[in-house]
Formats: C-alpha cells, sequence, structure tokens
C-alpha cells in the first residue's frame, strides 16, 4: 500500500510515540495514591495516539477498497492488506476476520516492526562510525563479496560473516526491545525466592547481553566475538541462547525476526555501500566523538537521545542507486510489503529517512 507522503509522516510519528509510551516510566504503576489521575498525561497521550492511529488505518483501508474495485485482476500484486481484505471477505474461512482483527494486526507490524528495526540500523551505523576499524572491515567484505558495480541485497547476507557479526554485536549491546514479560502459569521457586501464580514477569534482555559471566569487557562494541575463534561464535541471537535473547525466546518469540535478520543487515550494508559516511568530529577509534556520545533514550525501543549528526555522501557511481533512492523517499514501512513466498517487508524507507534525519 503506497501512502502519500503526510500519511506516512503520521504513521511514522504514531509508531514513535507508542515505543515511548511503552517503555514510559507511569508513577502510577508505583504508587497507588497516583491511580486514576493521569498525572503524567500518558492516559491522553496513548488516547491520542489510539484515535490517531485508527483514522490512519481506516483511510488505508479505504482507499486499498477503492483500489481493488478499480483494478480487477489483483492476482500478482498482492500487499498484504489484499491478503488481509481477502480473508475478511472470503465466507468460508474458518475464523471470520473483522475490521478490526485487520486494524490490530496492521497495528501490530507497525508498531513491533518499524521502530524496533529502525532503531537497530540507526545503532548498527553509530557503532561503526565510532569504531572506524569495524567499518573498513565491512568495507573489505563488501567489495569481496558484492563488489561495486551491483547493490547489496538480502541475498548476500548470508555470505558475508562479519556484516552478520556486526548485527549480532549490536543487538548485544544496543537492543532494540530491552524486555521481555512473561506471567507465571504455577507458582515458581527460584532461588529461595517464590513467584506466585499471576504474576507478570520481566526478562532483562539488555542486561542479559551486558553479563559478565559470558561476555568479556561486555560494553566494548567487538564484532569480533562473533566470528571463529571468538565466545559468540556459536551463540545464536534467535532465542536457543539464553546469554543472547535480542527476539526473546519460546513460543512468543519475535515472529519478525527471521524477517529481521534479513532486511536490518541487508539496509545496514546498502547504506555503507552505496555513501561515504563523515563525523564532523572523527573518533579515534572506539574512543568517544563523532557519532560518539549516543545515549538511549527511554522509550521501549530505545533510540539515540540526540540523533548524530552525520552527512552521507553517494559514493558509487556505477550501482544503481534507485531502489535505495526511491526507499528514501517512500517513508512508511508498510509501503513495502509484498507477499511472494512470504512477507517481504523491506522498511527501508523509514529506516532510510531516521537514518538521514530527515
Ligand atoms: C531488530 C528487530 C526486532 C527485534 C530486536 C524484535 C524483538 C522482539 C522481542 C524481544 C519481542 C518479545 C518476544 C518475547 O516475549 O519472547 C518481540 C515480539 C514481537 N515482534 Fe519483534 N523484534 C524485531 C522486529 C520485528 C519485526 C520486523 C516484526 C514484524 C514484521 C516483529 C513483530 C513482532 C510481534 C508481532 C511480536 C509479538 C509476538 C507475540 O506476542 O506473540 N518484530 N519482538
Amino acid at each position: 500500500t503506497d501512502l502519500p507522503g503526510d500519511m506516512a509522516d503520521a504513521a511514522h510519528d504514531c509508531a514513535k510515540q507508542v515505543a515511548e509510551l511503552v517503555g514510559a516510566f507511569n508513577l502510577e504503576d508505583y504508587v497507588p495514591l497516583c491511580r486514576g489521575w493521569d498525572l503524567q498525561g500518558l492516559g491522553r497521550r496513548t488516547r491520542g495516539v489510539h484515535a490517531k492511529f485508527d483514522a490512519l488505518l481506516e483511510t488505508m483501508i479505504k482507499n486499498k477498497g477503492k483500489e481493488r474495485r478499480e483494478v480487477a485482476d489483483k492476482a500478482n500484486a498482492k500487499d498484504l492488506l489484499d491478503i488481509l481484505m481477502d480473508a475478511a471477505a472470503d465466507p468460508t474461512a474458518e475464523v471470520k476476520l473483522t475490521r478490526d482483527s485487520i486494524k490490530a494486526f496492521v497495528l501490530d507490524i507497525f508498531t513491533a516492526g518499524s521502530d524496533t528495526t529502525a532503531t537497530t540500523v540507526e545503532w548498527m551505523m553509530a557503532e561503526l562510525l565510532n569504531h572506524p576499524h569495524c567499518l573498513q572491515k565491512l568495507r573489505t567484505e563488501l567489495d569481496a563479496v558484492v563488489g561495486r558495480s551491483q547493490l547489496v541485497g538480502e541475498p548476500d547476507v548470508a555470505q558475508m560473516p562479519y556484516l552478520q557479526a556486526v548485527l549480532k554485536e549490536t543487538l548485544r549491546l544496543r537492543p532494540p526491545a530491552v524486555f521481555a514479560q512473561r506471567e507465571a502459569m504455577q507458582p515458581i521457586y527460584v532461588r529461595g525466592y517464590t513467584i506466585p501464580v499471576k504474576t507478570s514477569v520481566f526478562f532483562n534482555i539488555f542486561t542479559i547481553g551486558r553479563d559478565v559471566t559470558w561476555w568479556e569487557e561486555p560494553l566494548e562494541f567487538r564484532p569480533e566475538r562473533f566470528m571463529p575463534g571468538g565466545a559468540g561464535e556459536d551463540v545464536d541471537p534467535k532465542g536457543q541462547h539464553l546469554q543472547l535473547m535480542p527476539f526473546g525466546s519460546g513460543r512468543r518469540a519475535c515472529p519478525g525476526m527471521g524477517l529481521a535478520m534479513q532486511a536490518v543487515p541487508a539496509f545496514l550494508a546498502a547504506l555503507v555501500q552505496c555513501f561515504d559516511w563523515e563525523v564532523p568530529n572523527p573518533p579515534l577509534d572506539g574512543g568517544r566523538g563523532g557519532a560518539g556520545e549516543c545515549q538511549e533514550a527511554a522509550a521501549c525501543a530505545p533510540s539515540h537521545a540526540a540523533p548524530s549528526s552525520t552527512t552521507p555522501t553517494i559514493n558509487c557511481s556505477r550501482i544503481p542507486l534507485y531502489p535505495l533512492a526511491l526507499s528514501f523517499h517512500i517513508t512508511l514501512p508498510l509501503s513495502y510489503i509484498s507477499i511472494s513466498s512470504g512477507i517481504n517487508l523491506q522498511h527501508a524507507g523509514l529506516l532510510g529517512t531516521r537514518i538521514l534525519g530527515r
């Protein structure tokens, strides 16, 4: 679904606000006396985002309905919304999809899949700018695997172990989702503590990735940990190894992880391949300066408190930049959803505009 720029901006704004609201410190959770007063205005903001998102989704569905009536044969160009609307219109469907379920589904993808991926690309770029030798290694890998006459894409990721290591190290040190939550279904006894039934249990993904038991000098950005011989060589971030759980684990682990592990590194690689990145105050390798001074802002998907200022300049004249250039102008993840052999969500637009600070 292609959206006009103002709608894309509105969606971007909503997704960002949701991430902030989910991660916000809420006094009412801790001080019963404050309950119901909405002293911080979080309830008001939540209702505002809800109304804005709902209006946006209504417009998308109406536009899509109109488009579907005008273009009869959509067999070869169905996007996610088409699939959902087909399912809703199918009288034989086992589970009847309502308009609300369609909206909830789209909203889920917006909120769970956009800020997380955008933030990861931002942090990857910031860490690389602060560690020029890592950026150089990645460039060398890119040159060897992809060359300079074609644009790197998702199929190349499997051949690029260093790129994957940069992603894993970023997810370890800067996980976009800092905690996951479960509810105890029965009383559990852990190290002398009893966790009663129905207790909400949060596990801290952020702290797990920085645990010295598993990670030497955990605050250092070192993709080499995940290369052969490194402590993380065999560690899979997809929830099998408890010392690294950026996507959670178990039955309710992130369903978008496979997609994210492909699309995020591919997009970052394209940014590295196609642009030279300059920072006003180049860092000593690993030191402060440059994009340095990056801090997490309070949100569910912590982003830079102050966006780094970088100036990308195009450096590959022979690469057809059309797909990337296009992505910079379409600023909504959903505009790139297509369904062929599965969902192929290229949220490049949102990621691109965030990186470029537009
Ligand atoms: C770097 C990217 C991403 C990270 C780090 C991430 C991380 C997470 C985490 C930690 C959870 C909670 C898992 C748990 O409780 O065990 C989660 C849930 C979820 N994620 Fe992601 N995610 C990412 C990208 C995506 C994408 C691209 C999508 C969809 C296109 C997505 C959709 C979801 C959904 C729908 C849930 C809720 C699953 C449920 O409750 O059953 N995520 N994600």
